[in-house]
């Protein structure tokens, strides 16, 4: 493999030295790019190339841990990741038991258990993670804003007593210590907004890296295949991240204004004495009581909301993927009728929410501004009239200096210093008050994100499990197999127009494609399953490769694979839809290896270029600028080569027993057959489902499904070359004998004018010879060489 050192130039020869910079940097590009050295990634600013080469690279495993090589600016950081292991899963598992299908969404047990699970499985599965230790900062930090608010409200009264009093000094003492003190309380801002986000991301990071693990899981669980679940990428992008922050942000909602409201009322209440003291809790009471009243469900209408934010998004997607189908049938006004209904479910919904929340916030605003600010101003009356009486009695008799040893002023003063640290206490009372009020509705709507996120990894835990289909065989085999579609799980669902309850999405019935499907294929036969359009054949493939499990209640069912041997997959399918995987020219072609697995598993560019000539090819890395290239490659392939890559991938793996789903139909025959040819030459077992009579020849088994409803099938066995030579000069024959047909035919008529004009017993023998010759035409005509069936050596297995 070349190196990827900068070449460098000379002053003389110029000429050569270009021409020696393209050569190499030619080889360079074209050639698969060997290990590359990290260690200084995270220092050093990369080249353009060296960038391509480390995305290339994917991940490195150091100490025995995998260091995904993620990009960033220019340049690439390495993170460590630790696979969730699937003992966690198993242990996971009890914690999220299916949800009951009348479960709705609310500040309620069933939350609280939810909450629970998600918390203490997934975000802080231990207590000395990173993630308690920022929660404990931000409380420390939300604690100190309290206190210093406290301090603020203080000082201020401080502040304004002195300058009622005149007292220059004490004044810019108060200022000077006014000064200092903003700057903890605005450092505690900051650092109460950062840790906030901090801890959302983390929170994010968790889940999403449990979901990923979950969710992509390999065989035997294909839970990303099998979940059934409806806008899974919504779920997991957009509510996860709404979760976290929702989460996070409320931690700092609820633990302030509860502290607020606990210290600033117990500040409140030295001054305000017993009574003010009840009346103040009386006024708490008053306004829970008239807010739960006037809260709508918001829970519910989150989760709506997300669910019609995915369906728009789903959509959205739909449009990127299949631009190019779209754009044939211009398809784009139906298309945009298809989005803007979407669109227009998702705003109706969110304008309905705004209208919803018109009333409550208006009632709320009314209570806590003005109910408690009335309530406010009711309380600081309290001490300053009782004060005032108090003063005005001692006054009238005339000892009010000899009582209290104070001058009027100070009197005054005092009185002033109290009603603005109580008038700052209250204000900043009614914003907890008002704080914890939105935390409410924060918390239903938390409660509403609860549920979609519980809901996915309750779906994703409790999918049944398929049954182990490797076994310690040589041959790929069913027996006694029902093949159906298998039922869609129960997905609890919150329907749109009714946010007051939710639908279940109902199990649906599987009906039987084929009955008791039995064969087993050994390594060297090779078998054709055909049959006409939706009749089963890729479901029979989906059983052999385990994504479906068998149906039927048959105690002999059983569906058999070798297991993988050490570098050799026993089985690789390859589907109906050519699939491109985001990355090089080379990741497409060892899909599903990635880049390490490659050069670990020997293989060179010399024989990545033998596949490609296998599979006519060869001139894709040339044209393509380099195995490296990154493209689109859905777009870029055209159909014939998609499907050639796949057949690429086949030889790349040379695994024992290949499924090919109708994966040559836009290759043309002559392609497609010396491709099975090489196929078979490195003895690579075939499975084909196929249309095409003209692939049989190939096989060695043909199995035909029925498709008359009856879910019936046959197995023939379809012979030796000599024999398929012998069905082959028949179709010549037939072929034959129907370019006569015409000719027979006009004789034909000759003869029935013929014989109409004549009488008698041997015209009566005649009559009945003209009719056998007139349906022999007849049969002959029907005949067609896709209709040929193979009955050479027939063997119903
Ligand atoms: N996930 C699914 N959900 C519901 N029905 C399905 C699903 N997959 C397949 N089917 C149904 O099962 C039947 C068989 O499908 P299958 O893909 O096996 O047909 P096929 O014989 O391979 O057809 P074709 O030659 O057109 O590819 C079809 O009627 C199809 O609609």
């Amino acid at each position: 493999m070349p190196s990827f050192s900068k070449p460098t130039p000379t002053s003389r020869k110029h000429l050569l030295v270009l021409l020696a910079t393209i050569l190499l940097l030619r080889g360079r590009i074209l050639s698969i790019p060997g290990r590359i050295k990290l260690p200084q990634l995270r220092d050093k600013r990369l080249t353009p190339e060296e960038l391509l080469n480390a995305l290339q690279q994917i991940y490195v495993v150091e100490d025995g841990v995998k260091n995904l090589l993620v990009p960033y600016r220019d340049r690439i950081s390495k993170v460590p990741v630790y696979p969730t292991p699937p003992e966690k899963f198993t242990s996971d598992n009890k914690h999220f038991p299916p949800i009951p299908a009348s479960a709705k969404p609310n500040i309620d047990a069933a939350f609280i258990r939810q909450l629970k699970a998600i918390l203490f499985r997934i975000a802080f599965p231990t207590f000395r993670s990173k993630e308690t230790l920022i929660v404990v900062s931000h409380s420390f930090f939300l604690i100190l804003r309290t206190v210093l608010s406290i301090a603020v409200a203080r000082l201020d009264g401080r502040i304004v007593r002195d300058l009622v009093r005149a007292d220059g000094k004490g004044f810019l003492k108060g200022l000077g210590l006014w000064f200092l003190l903003a700057i903890p309380s605005t450092y505690t801002n900051s650092m109460i907004r950062h840790l906030q986000s901090k801890l959302s991301l983390r929170l994010r990071s968790r889940l999403t890296r449990y979901t990923h693990d979950l969710y992509l899981s390999s065989a035997p669980d294909l839970r990303y295949y099998r979940t059934g679940l409806e806008g899974v990428d919504q779920y997991i992008t957009a509510d996860i991240e709404s979760w976290s922050e929702a989460l996070a942000g409320l931690y700092g909602n609820i633990l302030k204004p509860s502290l607020d409201l606990v210290l600033f009322t117990s500040q409140l209440a030295k001054s305000l004495g017993v009574r003010g003291t009840i009346l103040l809790f009386g006024n708490y009471y008053l306004t829970v009581a008239i807010l739960r009243a006037v809260t709508p469900a918001f829970g519910r209408l989150a989760a709506v909301e997300a669910r019609l934010e995915g369906e728009y998004r789903a959509g959205m997607g739909r449009i990127g993927r299949e631009g190019e189908e779209i754009a044939f049938y211009d398809g784009g006004a139906r298309e945009r009728d298809i989005l803007s209904s979407a669109y227009l479910r998702l705003i109706k919904h969110v304008n309905s929410i705004y209208k919803i929340r018109i009333a409550y916030e208006w009632t709320e605003d009314y209570v806590i501004k003005y109910l408690w600010s009335a309530a406010g101003y009711g309380l600081i009356a309290v001490p300053l009239l009782f004060t005032r009486r108090r003063r005005s009695v001692a006054v009238q008799a005339g000892e009010a200096d000899r009582t209290s040893g104070e001058r009027p002023d100070d009197a005054v003063a005092g009185r002033t210093e109290t009603y603005i640290s109580n008038r700052r206490l209250l204000i900043s009372l009614a914003d907890a008050g008002g704080r914890l009020m939105y935390a409410y509705k924060d918390l239903l709507e938390l409660a509403g994100l609860t549920t979609r996120i519980y809901t996915l990894l309750s779906t994703l835990h409790n999918l049944p499990r398929l049954p182990s289909s490797e076994a310690d065989v040589e041959t790929i085999s069913l027996t006694n197999v029902d093949v159906g579609v298998p039922p869609t799980s129960a997905i609890p669902e919150i329907e749109l127009d009714d946010a007051l309850g939710h639908e279940l999405q109902q199990p649906t019935g599987s009906a039987v494609l084929v009955k008791d499907l039995s064969f087993a294929v050994k390594e060297g036969e090779h078998l054709m399953i055909t049959g006409s359009n939706g009749v089963g054949k890729t479901a029979v493939a989906r059983v052999l490769a385990g994504l479906w499990a068998p149906q039927g209640a048959n105690p002999d069912t059983r569906v058999q694979r070798p297991r993988d041997a050490p570098g050799r997959l026993s089985v690789f399918v390859v589907p109906q839809r050519a699939y491109m995987v985001t990355g090089s020219l080379l990741d497409q072609m060892i899909y599903p290896h990635s880049y390490p697995e490659f050069l670990a598993s020997g293989k060179t560019e010399a024989d990545l270029m033998e596949i490609l000539e296998m599979v006519f090819l060869a001139y894709l890395p040339e044209r393509e600028g380099g195995w490296t290239t990154r493209k689109e490659w859905r777009d870029v392939l055209s159909g014939g080569e998609k499907q050639r890559m796949g057949m690429a991938r086949v030889l790349y793996h040379r695994p024992k027993f290949a499924i090919l789903d109708e994966c040559t139909s836009a290759v043309s025959s002559d392609v497609e057959g010396r491709m099975y040819e090489n196929l078979k030459k490195l003895g690579i077992t075939l499975i084909t489902i196929s249309l095409r009579p003209s692939l049989a020849k190939y096989h060695t088994l043909l199995l035909t499904l029925t498709g008359d409803g009856s879910s019936r099938w046959t197995m023939t066995r379809v012979g030796t070359a000599e024999e398929r030579m012998g069905v082959d000069r028949e179709i010549i024959t037939l072929e034959n004998k129907l370019a006569e047909k015409d000719a027979w035919e006009q004789r034909l008529k000759e003869l029935d004018a013929l014989l109409s004009r004549a009488g008698g017993p041997i015209i009566a023998k005649l009559r009945i010879c003209m009719y056998t010759l007139n349906l022999f035409i007849r049969t002959i005509s029907r005949y067609d060489r896709s209709n040929v069936k193979i009955h050479e050596g027939t063997a119903r297995v």
